[in-house]
């Protein structure tokens, strides 16, 4: 499945475990030889009462807490299960709700509350005022990126507000930036480009997943330390290279609605001992193969 392009392997394990290895992650999330996605889902029996607990890899096969497209991906899919419209998924950060948009395809999620506390984003203690990140990468006259804004939707986000997203190689700053030692858990890095009072663009370099086509916990960040710092109001589009995701930032209860489409690409079953796949018929993938 995929969000704004953003895009998932999700396993249904609520009858039967799905455990893999690190290595076996990462060769179905190799785009050349495997099946190839950033996150990799994993549905199974929630202990909470949820419809279903969710289970989060990165394609580096590093297990985190959240993952908004997914969220809104799975929320989907067992609201369509139980012909309903809303369904509670239960994650590492916590519960999610999901709940129909009022168009096909198109879901909201209830992302929770944002934290702001250095000891929440997680921040090295040493480090914990971010003004002091500047980063300067390439010849001399080379964008200085500084002062991210620091913001935990269930995982860690650093924002840059730039005036150009494509002013600066994210490719090569994401991987220094996710690894700088600020972030003892690394973190996902976001280059944010104000676009008007309601509206901005966000390129994501996601930790372990690389620049992503959409991040929808790194839309939210944005979203609510964009109004926080006053750039824009509680309600934000965000442009992401997929497409765009509306963040609303509730003042009643300071949580954070995320709306989005989804979309299923195949379906299918995989060997479990030679990883092998077998599509459903009709055997079509969305759009060519890459
Ligand atoms: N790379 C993220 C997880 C996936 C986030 C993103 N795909 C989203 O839609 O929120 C992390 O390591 O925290």
């Amino acid at each position: 499945m995929n969000g704004l392009g953003n895009d998932f392997l999700v396993f249904d394990a609520r009858r039967d475990p799905v455990r893999l290895t690190a290595d076996e992650i990462l060769r179905l999330a190799d785009r050349k030889t495997g099946i190839g996605f950033d996150q990799m889902i994993t549905l199974e029996p929630s202990g909470a009462g949820a419809d279903a607990f969710m289970r989060i890899h990165n394609a580096d096969s590093s297990e985190v807490s959240a993952c908004g497209n997914a969220t809104r991906c799975v929320g989907w899919l067992l609201m369509q299960e139980k012909d309903s419209a809303a369904a509670t998924i239960e994650t590492r950060a916590g519960l999610l709700y999901a709940s129909d948009a009022g168009e096909p395809e198109l879901i909201t999620v209830d992302m929770g509350e944002p934290k702001f506390d250095w000891r929440d984003i997680p921040l090295a203690e040493e480090f914990h005022d971010t003004r002091a990140i500047e980063l300067q990468i390439g010849p001399i006259d080379a964008p200085i990126l500084h002062s991210p804004a620091v913001v935990n939707m269930g995982n860690p986000h650093a924002i840059f507000w730039v005036d150009d997203v494509e002013a600066y190689d994210l490719a090569k700053l994401g991987p220094m930036l996710e690894h700088h030692p600020i972030f003892p858990e690394r973190a996902n890095i976001s280059l944010a480009q104000v676009t008007g009072p309601d509206s901005l663009i966000l390129k994501v370099w996601e930790r372990g997943a690389g620049l992503t086509r959409a991040c929808g916990t790194g839309a939210c960040a944005a979203a609510v330390a964009a109004a926080r710092t006053r750039r824009t109001g509680r309600r934000v589009r965000v442009t992401l290279p997929g497409g765009d995701l509306v963040i609303t930032w509730r003042e009643s209860d300071n949580h954070v609605m995320m709306t989005g489409p989804v979309e299923t690409d195949f379906t299918g079953t995989i060997d479990r001992d030679t990883l092998a796949v077998t599509l459903d018929p009709p055997a079509s993938v969305r759009g060519a193969a890459e």
